[in-house]
């Protein structure tokens, strides 16, 4: 059943699906919003014909024609809209392919990605590779008007930020069998104010933790889980799905297998997750493990746990995770109406994430959208950078290290499974590592805090990173930078009350906001705003 969660009021308008077209509430979400199957039980609508091209161009017509002037998506059939949500050829994603190959190259075995498989034969990791030439036979401004065409859509899937790539994501798996949330879409923030204090012209901000669960994690989660709800209708013995996580993954896990309806395992360093991020896999039904180690103890537990069970292994070390994360790259140069910025900032952890940027900005420019890829940026937590000590070295000689408390707890990893591949990534981008401390990276949180954001910790880890390039003149101030925002500050609201009441010993918490606690007495109170605010 392809999990539609989300009610119709959550896109706005009701889902396109077979006939059922609402008029703004969908006919057929149960109370839960979960779009109940077509046709049989669980067995998602009944499959649909494509329309002939014909049919198509029509239907892009309408599309095109304001409802001022007579046009309207939804005057079309359901087969019309479909097929305006396809190329002009009438090809559709199943026209297209992709497969795992050996990431470092060592050796030309290719699998299935309907295969449970995580490392090559010579033991490094996967990755997915696309048919590019068969992509490439469509025109870039093909693909831009299909981008922009799908954005926010409800004709299912390709209203999510993922699926409206699904050409370029997963194009063998039937839509009936994908799992969204409409993820994606995310704000691409112009900080104005901010940038000015830093002396910068043109920062912005991808929001990617307005998601769902609170943070990026979704993007490459949707990708996994529907590859997995698609591989256990098909038959295949997978009893449950699983992750080590230092909170963020496991909440995406959680929510996603949940609506799938999929048993989800999930590994947790004990004490070392926020209530917030701890609270979502539970609420979700997950199987939830506090373990007395670290993430990248967990990390090792998971892999050994999914190499001996029918356990899926959900971490961004499995490369479908990239091909949903990648999105946010294609999403940035969208949003700049197809052109690239200077900079992109990601805070770095695990380091898949990066990986995934430079994917997706590769594929850009290798079929023709851009002219480009940006430089990248890898922040990490002075106390959690093993991939610092290896650019200050030269790439040359990478050691795991034991992660030291940050509060950028998420990126609290001292043995990266993807290190290789952001070394990669950063070397083919011309790209550059810093690291933040624990006083510089709250300071700067608190900073973009105060211009209208509320990020999580590990954003102050890019910005703070961000103003020691400016510093330095890697980075121009006339330059054009997008600082990726990873989560939601919702979900790290411990860290920020603590600085704010000045009670990290660790911080100075130069930019603490005092709360005045006073009786409610007019007189008191007009007292107080005069010493804050003039008037
Ligand atoms: C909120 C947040 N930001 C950044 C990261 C780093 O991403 P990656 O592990 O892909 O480097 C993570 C996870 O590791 C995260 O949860
Ligand atoms: N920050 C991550 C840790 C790495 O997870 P991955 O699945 O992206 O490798 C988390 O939120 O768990």
């Amino acid at each position: 059943m392809a999990a539609f969660v989300g009610s119709a009021g959550a896109w706005g308008v009701a889902p396109v699906v077979g006939s059922r077209v609402g008029s703004g509430v969908s006919t057929g979400a149960s109370p839960s919003g979960a779009r109940p199957s077509g046709g049989k039980a669980g067995g998602g609508p009944r499959p649909r014909r494509h329309a002939s091209a014909a049919t198509a161009a029509a239907a892009r017509m309408a599309l095109a024609t304001p409802t001022s002037q007579g046009g309207s998506f939804w005057k079309l059939s359901d087969a019309e809209r479909r097929a305006a949500m396809q190329l002009p050829g009438g090809s559709t994603p199943a026209d297209f392919s992709a497969k795992y190959v050996a990431f470092d190259k060592t050796d030309s075995t290719t699998h299935s990605l309907d295969e449970v498989v995580y490392r090559a034969a010579g033991g490094g990791l996967l990755d997915v590779q696309h048919d590019m030439e068969a992509l490439a036979r469509t025109p870039p401004e093909e693909w831009k008007d299909l981008f922009d065409r799908r954005a926010g859509r409800t004709v299912w899937p390709y209203g999510s930020g993922v699926w409206s790539k699904k050409e370029w994501v997963l194009p063998g798996i039937p839509d009936d069998d994908v799992v969204s949330m409409f993820e994606g879409n995310s704000n691409l923030f112009w900080a104005e104010r901010f940038g000015k204090e830093l002396g910068m012209t043109d920062l912005w901000v991808k929001q990617c933790g307005n998601s769902h669960t609170g943070s990026f994690k979704d993007l490459g989660m949707t990708v996994l889980v529907s590859q997995v709800n698609h591989m256990i209708k098909s038959g295949k013995p997978i009893k449950a799905v699983g992750c080590a996580s230092t909170g963020d993954t496991s909440a995406a896990l959680g929510a996603y297998c949940a609506a799938a309806g999929i048993p989800s395992i999930v590994f947790l360093p004990a004490d070392k997750v926020t209530m917030a991020q701890l609270v979502q896999p539970i609420a979700n039904g997950s199987v939830v493990m506090s373990l007395d180690t670290d993430f990248d103890g967990c990390m090792k537990l998971i892999q050994q746990v999914v190499g001996e069970y029918p356990i899926y292994l959900a971490n961004s070390m499995n490369s479908l995770r990239l091909e949903g994360q990648k999105t946010v790259s294609v999403e940035i140069a969208q949003q700049f109406d197809w052109l690239v910025p200077d900079w992109v900032v990601v805070p770095g952890g695990n380091l898949g994430n990066v990986y995934a940027f430079y994917k997706g900005f590769k594929m850009m420019k290798e079929l023709g959208l851009t002219d480009r890829i940006p430089r990248l940026a890898v922040a990490q937590a002075h106390n959690a950078n093993p991939l610092y000590r290896a650019y200050v070295d030269g790439f040359e000689n990478f050691k795991p290290i034991t992660a030291e408390k940050t509060l950028a707890s998420a990126i609290q990893i001292g043995d990266p499974v993807s290190i290789y591949r952001a070394i990669q990534a950063l070397q083919e981008s011309n790209g550059v590592v810093e690291e933040a401390t624990e006083d510089e990276l709250m300071d700067m949180s608190a900073r973009a805090d105060r211009t209208g954001m509320f990020n999580c910790p590990h954003t102050g880890v890019a910005l703070a990173a961000l103003d020691k390039l400016l510093k330095k003149g890697v980075i121009g101030r006339e330059e054009r930078v997008v600082v990726v925002s990873t989560a939601h500050g919702l979900k790290f609201t411990d860290s920020k009350v603590a600085y704010h009441e000045k009670k990290l010993h660790q911080c100075s918490s130069t930019y603490a906001n005092d709360v005045v606690r006073i009786p409610a007495n007019v007189d008191r109170v007009i007292d107080a705003i005069r010493k804050r605010v003039e008037f």
